[in-house]
């Protein structure tokens, strides 16, 4: 994996510059446009002690990150507040150059179409098959029958399930309805993908072909945000960046952010898993 700048880490309020929180890009950074901005975010369910704690970044267009750390780091929730499934406790969000925290939710579905979430549990369509599950994103973006045909046919054989176009989720094992999952969360090409431990119920095979999969849609032009526990995973994705998360922060000490973590000194490639 190699050093990026992609990533950065600014936690603390000295990182940007400008007045607002959602001001200009700080001087230096990558000239590629960030689509998301996190500045001072923490969220807390009820009462609970914050999950995530000032976590602040920015993601660049185009770009490839893996979101990792141990479990229970808060993973999922931040994933959540990408894909607006839940809004933050305090701090800002930008996406798209949209503040998605003061936004009027009647905006947020607009928003939310242009990103692809891949789940933790999937969720599947249970009365629908296979093809239909996949093909739902394009019927709901009002795409003609006869023109979506082609293209999610391609889907279920690069995603391997040709033998079970027409089955419902239900007959399917979980490697099988993880696969339905991605191709429906990549079938419009989103401009961002957000997927949660997407290979985590499939064989390391097929790990690696839809790792390309999410490669091949990266060099399309999706930004990509895959958490994943997976080393071999991210060793593969050589251009990406790497998030890591421990007990709700963005652990940077050393500027792992912007390094392979298995090239900071002093931890061994098992300490990151
Ligand atoms: N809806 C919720 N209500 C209350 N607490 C929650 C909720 N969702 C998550 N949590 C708590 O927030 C913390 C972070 O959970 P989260 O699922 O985001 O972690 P994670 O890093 O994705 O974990 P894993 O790798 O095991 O999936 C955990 O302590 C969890 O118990």
């Amino acid at each position: 994996m190699q050093a990026s700048s992609s990533v950065e880490g600014f936690a603390g309020s000295g990182g940007i510059s400008g007045s607002g929180p959602m001001g200009p890009r700080r001087s230096g950074s990558n000239a590629r446009e960030a689509i998301v901005r996190f500045e001072n975010v923490g969220l807390r369910y009820g009462t609970e002690r914050e999950v995530l704690s000032d976590v602040s970044f920015q993601l660049h267009k185009g770009r490839f990150y893996f979101l990792t750390g141990p479990s229970g780091a808060g993973k999922t929730s931040l994933l959540k507040l990408l894909y607006l499934a839940q809004s933050p406790s305090r701090g800002a969000i930008s996406l798209f150059g949209e503040d998605a925290v003061a936004m009027d939710r009647a905006a947020r579905p607009a928003l939310r179409r242009r990103i692809g979430v891949v789940f933790q549990d999937f969720r599947l369509v249970g009365h629908l098959t296979v093809y239909d599950n996949i093909a739902l994103p394009l019927r709901l973006a009002g795409v003609p029958e006869e023109e979506m045909a082609g293209p999610v046919d391609d889907m279920i054989d690069w995603v391997g399930l040709g033998h079970a176009r027409d089955a419902r989720p239900e007959t399917l094992s979980g490697g099988e309805q993880q696969r339905v999952a991605i191709a429906r969360a990549v079938i419009t090409r989103p401009d961002l993908l957000v997927a949660d431990e997407p290979t985590g119920n499939v064989d390391p095979d097929m790990a690696i072909r839809l790792l390309k999969l999410f490669s091949a849609m990266n060099r399309l032009g999706t930004t990509v945000v895959l958490a994943t526990h997976d080393m071999s995973l991210m060793e593969r994705q050589k251009d990406a960046s790497v998030m890591r998360l421990v007990r709700g922060r963005l652990d940077d000490p050393t500027g792992a952010l912007r390094n392979p973590p298995w090239s900071w000194g002093g931890s061994s490639r098992e300490d990151w898993a």
